[in-house]
């Protein structure tokens, strides 16, 4: 445990850090971040006993670190510092030998077994066996970080103090360097404090962050409690915004580039291509997307939109690739293209557009209702020929919020369901109004440039047009089914 009391400092007359007081416990990972000049390193000079406060104490699991002579300190904190440039010519295991120097007796020390287990753990945890006989001079600047993480671990410490340790190392080599810090400190109990400037990966690997600003603490607490767009816009001067992590509660940020929207574009329905193969729409402009399509799901961006046409009887054991397949064989992007598919003639697709004060909303349905399922009765029944889908684009040119993809998609599904309703389509099976079928796709899409829309439920301005416009595109597409012309 170390534990910081009103500490303050710098360098000769420059006082760099200013009155900070925090606590580490044994086993905890604590990032320090902050800009450039924010006294990070200072303050981690003042941890590992290289420059002396000229206010505060430090203690080291009560003891304070001034009662320390200097090896007895060393072999309880290691430092790796920033990226070393220059090294001498010693070979790998030599150089992390040196980590075991604060345990020398005396000038004749004999090499222990228990300096022998560290050093080679070392070696095994950072995976520097086949480099154990190189000099460190041919090593890239990565492998020599990971050697020098090794001569901090043979110290075996109470505490470990990391300098950007990330720096010059690729994304693989960062994850396993804070793989093995982090296993260190829960497994060990090994308290870690590291610099760090990706907040993103201090928010994944530290239990607590500080951030620094002009030598103070200006945030602490945990990942979520410390990065949200007003403090890093507060310290950093940028412009962020954050989300979770898809694995972990642990926020992540995206910087939002100083580039402006551009200029509102306007679709018009002939832009929409209707042939034997499929409904196709392509853009300049890419739209965000938030679909449950078979290529592109999930969020994203897209400037091509494929409804593709496949046989009643069309089955495949990964649909997914067979897709990618289909759109490389059309010359379509795979990474910028939103696919679904249907049995229905793209023919038969319903495409009408609807204009609010300041927006456009376009929508497209194709509806095969042959396999068409009320919801609320699905638990009663297990199909298996799942032919039949009502596929529904709704591209609406605003800025959408995150709210408003959610809303967009909740108003549409209702809307649906209302034309199902109102069309009499019955679930075969219940013989009770339908509410889908049991494959429908829906596509939201946000053309992101133009008004700002922050909610899209069926009281909002959008919300109203997306209700009229998925109802009566819907109930269009299911009467021109029913003209037993489509090809199911
Ligand atoms: N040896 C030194 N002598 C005098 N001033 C120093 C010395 N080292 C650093 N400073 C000053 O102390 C302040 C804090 O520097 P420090 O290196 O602690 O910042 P930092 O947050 O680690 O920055 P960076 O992110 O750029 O590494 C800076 O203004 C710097 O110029």
């Amino acid at each position: 445990m170390i534990r910081i009391e009103n500490l303050s400092g710098g360098y000769d007359t420059r006082r760099v850090i200013q009155d900070l007081s925090f606590e580490v416990a044994k086993g905890e990972i604590l990032g320090i971040l902050g800009p450039n000049g924010s006294g990070k390193s200072t303050l981690m000079k003042f941890m590992s006993g290289v420059l002396t406060p000229s206010h505060g104490e430090i203690y080291l699991n009560d003891r304070n670190i001034r009662d320390f002579r200097q090896k007895e300190l060393a072999q309880k904190v290691s430092v790796l510092p920033q990226f070393q440039g220059n090294t001498f010519d010693y070979t790998v295991r030599e150089t992390i030998e040196l980590g075991r120097y604060p345990f020398r007796k005396g000038f004749f020390h004999d090499w222990t077994e228990e300096d022998e287990r560290a050093v080679t753990s070392a070696i095994e945890q950072m995976e520097l066996a086949r480099f154990e006989h190189v000099s460190i001079d041919s090593l890239s600047g990565g492998e020599r970080q990971r050697v020098f993480l090794a001569q901090a671990l043979a110290q075996t410490p109470e505490i470990l103090l990391l300098d950007e340790p990330t720096n010059h190392l690729d994304i693989a080599h960062q994850k396993q360097l804070l793989d093995t810090v982090r296993n260190l400190s829960k497994t060990s109990g090994v308290t870690i404090i590291g610099i760090f400037h990706d907040i993103n990966l201090a928010s994944l690997y530290c239990d607590k962050l500080l951030l620094l600003q002009n030598g103070s603490i200006a945030h602490y607490g945990e990942p979520h409690e410390v990065i949200n767009s007003r403090n890093i816009d507060q310290i950093y001067q940028a412009r962020i915004i954050t989300h979770p992590h898809p694995e972990m509660p642990k926020p992540q940020i995206t910087l939002m580039p100083g580039i402006k929207r551009s200029e509102p574009m306007t679709l018009s329905i002939s832009d929409f291509t209707c042939t034997d193969d499929y409904v196709l729409l392509q853009t300049a402009h890419p739209w965000k997307t938030l679909s449950s399509a078979i290529n592109g799901a999930g969020i994203g961006w897209a400037k091509t939109f494929v409804n593709r046409c496949v046989a009643p009887n069309y089955t495949h054991a990964n649909v997914e690739t067979e897709m990618e397949q289909y759109l490389l064989e059309h010359h379509f992007v795979p990474t910028e293209t939103m696919a679904m598919m249907t049995a229905i003639s793209p023919h038969k697709a319903v495409i009408k557009q609807y204009s609010g004060t300041e927006f456009v909303v376009t929508v497209m349905v194709t509806a095969g209702i042959g396999n068409a399922m009320d919801v609320s009765k699905s638990h009663m029944q297990n199909r298996t020929a799942p032919v039949g889908t009502i596929n529904t684009w709704v591209l609406i040119e605003g800025h959408l919020r995150e709210e408003a993809f959610i809303e967009a998609m909740i108003t549409s599904t209702e809307a649906k369901a209302k034309a199902l309703q109102i069309a009499e389509v019955l679930d075969p099976v219940t013989r009770t109004i339908a509410t889908g079928t049991p494959t429908d796709s829906l596509l939201i899409a946000g053309s992101q440039q133009g008004i700002d829309i922050p909610f899209a439920g069926p009281a909002t301005e959008v919300g109203k047009i997306i209700g009229k416009g998925v109802y009566e595109a819907t109930l269009e597409a299911i009467y021109t089914y029913r003209q037993k012309t489509s090809t199911l």
